[in-house]
């Protein structure tokens, strides 16, 4: 059976956990009644103490804070969806902010465990309020912070970059983010505060043990500030650099800036990383390009707050359900576990399940191959991304997803060849036969199409295409002939729904409603004549934000 999604509408967290709900209450009254109650700083995706809005709010009206994390069931175990490697990342990220507390003087983190809403209402009932920092989160993200608000008034603070209750948050978006980047950081002082907690049995060395969390992946960054810090001060340096090295999985490893677990988990923040580099960094091609992708993580993040349904239907009604009539588990199989026969593609898939990274250029080819040649339905390979990515973030990677796939409706669908991208990225097939050793004796002109090597070559160096390493699991070229015709076939349609106000706003494109209206007045035919181009080879670039 396939894990149950952590966003799905049916989710009931808590019910089979290993552990009680923790702390218990009497824990949480004696505490309370010792010292009196103030305010329990909620932490979630915000694993630090620096420019934090809901910490800097808190210390800014009371004198008493409690920093409390609660380990949600649902995180964990078979539903939990997430790789035992990317729950160790977070495990550290957790030891790292008790000592953040500790290092200002503070008592250090509460953890508890249980249905946060249990576990919070103890406090409330204790006489503590409740902050936190506003997030974009999915479905179940949205019902546990809706009745959080509801029933435990637990107040959400923004500061995050995002525009919120606006009637066109697109409009001014830009602006609006490059002040937000622009601004001084959340300072709060440490002295003017008690910070406070409450004895528990939980902690993360406990959930790993309950939960039997046991990662197996290599290569996988250590969780906390102090690595994180580290990574960003050592790219900024190198930041000229990293132009060239985006495309290449080999270069990427280094040439990147490896930030992305870190923000996903919020060790840093955006605006924080943003001032590191706008300062420290040489003015560059780099610099911009580093800064776009900020802009970028904003984007993508604003898109899920604007519309959750980006976690598990298509953007546009009228893809819903592409390629699900298709579905051919062998198929999601082999692409699962590098064995489709596209060597890129495969080192690509085996590379992700062991180390949990992949950079930008070889998830787009992932993805791209996965929906458009083998057709598979496409939240099936977003869920198993989700699941290994050690920077696994529910809003980039479903909205990527949807954006690669093709499924807004838009013009300029990008199509990747999983060959030209081993000859333009891997000429020497250096990271091919890193991941498939079995084609390590193969001449690396051959490491694109392994399936084209002379026989003779064959016998020679003992690499056997269809034993040693599988032919290619369909034929590339007609399938992505049949995809375009397929695709094409309900473009001008699924352009034309882009007119369409409440389509137009769950597209959430950076141009907003306009953009979307201007794409169906431009392309759409709402009675579906075919357009016979789309879906073709055009290559957008990525600065307009798809
Ligand atoms: C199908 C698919 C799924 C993806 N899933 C995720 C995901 O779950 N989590 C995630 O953080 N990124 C995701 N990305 C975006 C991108 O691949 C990663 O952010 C990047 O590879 C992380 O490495 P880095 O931190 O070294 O990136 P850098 O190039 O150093 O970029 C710095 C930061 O900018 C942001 N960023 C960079 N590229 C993008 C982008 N295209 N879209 C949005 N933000 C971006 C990230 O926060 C990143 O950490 C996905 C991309 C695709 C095509």
């Amino acid at each position: 059976m396939r894990r149950q999604a952590l966003h799905s509408q049916e989710m009931v967290p808590g019910d089979d956990a290993p552990l009680p709900t923790a702390p218990d209450a009497e824990a949480v009254r004696s505490a309370s009644a010792a010292g009196g109650a103030g305010t329990v700083v909620w932490h979630r995706d915000d694993l630090r103490i620096g420019d934090n809005p809901g910490l800097a709010a808190a210390a800014a009206e009371t004198d008493r804070v409690l920093p409390l994390f609660v380990f949600d069931p649902a995180f964990y175990g078979e539903r939990g969806m997430a790789c035992d490697a990317r729950i160790e990342f977070l495990h550290d990220c957790l030891r790292d902010l008790d000592r953040q507390y500790r290092d200002v003087g503070g008592a250090g983190l509460t953890y508890a465990h249980g249905d946060p809403l249990d576990v919070l209402e103890r406090f409330v009932d204790a006489g503590w309020d409740v902050v936190a920092t506003a997030t974009a989160s999915g479905r179940y993200g949205r019902r546990r912070d809706d009745r959080a608000r509801e029933r435990l008034g637990v107040r959400f603070v923004a500061g995050d970059g995002l525009v919120r209750d606006a009637d066109r948050p697109r409009e001014g978006w830009s602006d609006h983010v490059e002040s937000w980047l622009a601004a001084e950081p959340l300072d709060w002082d440490p002295r003017s505060v008690a910070i406070e907690r409450v004895g528990s049995p939980v902690d993360p060395d406990r959930m790993s043990d309950a939960y039997g969390v046991d990662s197996a992946k290599t290569d996988v960054p250590i969780g906390g500030r102090g690595p994180a810090r580290e990574r960003l001060r050592a790219f900024a340096e190198e930041i000229a650099a990293y132009p060239g090295s985006i495309s290449s999985p080999l270069d990427a490893r280094e040439g990147t800036s490896g930030l992305s677990p870190y923000l996903r988990f919020g060790c840093l923040s955006v605006g924080e990383v943003h001032r590191h580099v706008d300062e420290r960094a040489p003015d560059g091609r780099g610099k911009s390009m580093f800064v776009s992708r900020l802009f970028w993580n904003r984007h993508y993040t604003q898109k899920l707050l604007d519309w959750p349904g980006w976690l598990d239907r298509a953007v546009n009604p009228v893809y819903e359900g592409f390629n699900s009539d298709r579905h051919d588990p062998g198929l999601v199989a082999a692409w699962k576990e590098g064995e489709t026969g596209f060597p890129m593609v495969d080192a690509s898939m085996r590379c992700l399940r062991e180390t949990g990274w992949l950079n930008f250029r070889m998830r787009a080819l992932c993805a791209s191959v996965y929906f458009h040649v083998l057709q598979q339905p496409w939240r099936i390979g977003a869920d198993h991304f989700y699941e290994h990515l050690i920077d696994g973030d529910a809003a980039i990677n479903y909205t990527q997803w949807q954006s690669q796939c093709g499924l807004i409706g838009r013009p300029g669908l990008r199509l990747y060849d999983p060959r030209k991208q081993v000859r333009d990225q891997d000429p020497d097939g250096e990271f091919v036969t890193r991941w498939i050793p079995e084609l390590e004796p193969l001449p690396s002109v051959h490491l694109d199409a392994p399936e084209k090597t002379p026989l003779a070559v064959q016998c020679e160096v003992g690499v056997r295409i269809g034993e040693t390493y599988p032919y290619p699991i369909v034929d590339y070229e007609a399938a992505r002939s049949e995809f375009r015709e397929r695709y094409g076939a309900v473009f001008d349609v699924a352009a034309a729904r882009l007119g369409d106000e409440e389509i137009a706003r769950r597209a959430s494109l950076s141009g907003g409603v306009e953009a979307a209206r201007s794409i169906a007045a431009d392309r759409g035919d709402p009675d579906g004549a075919a357009g016979d181009d789309a879906g073709g080879t055009a290559q957008t670039g990525l600065d307009d934000f798809e």
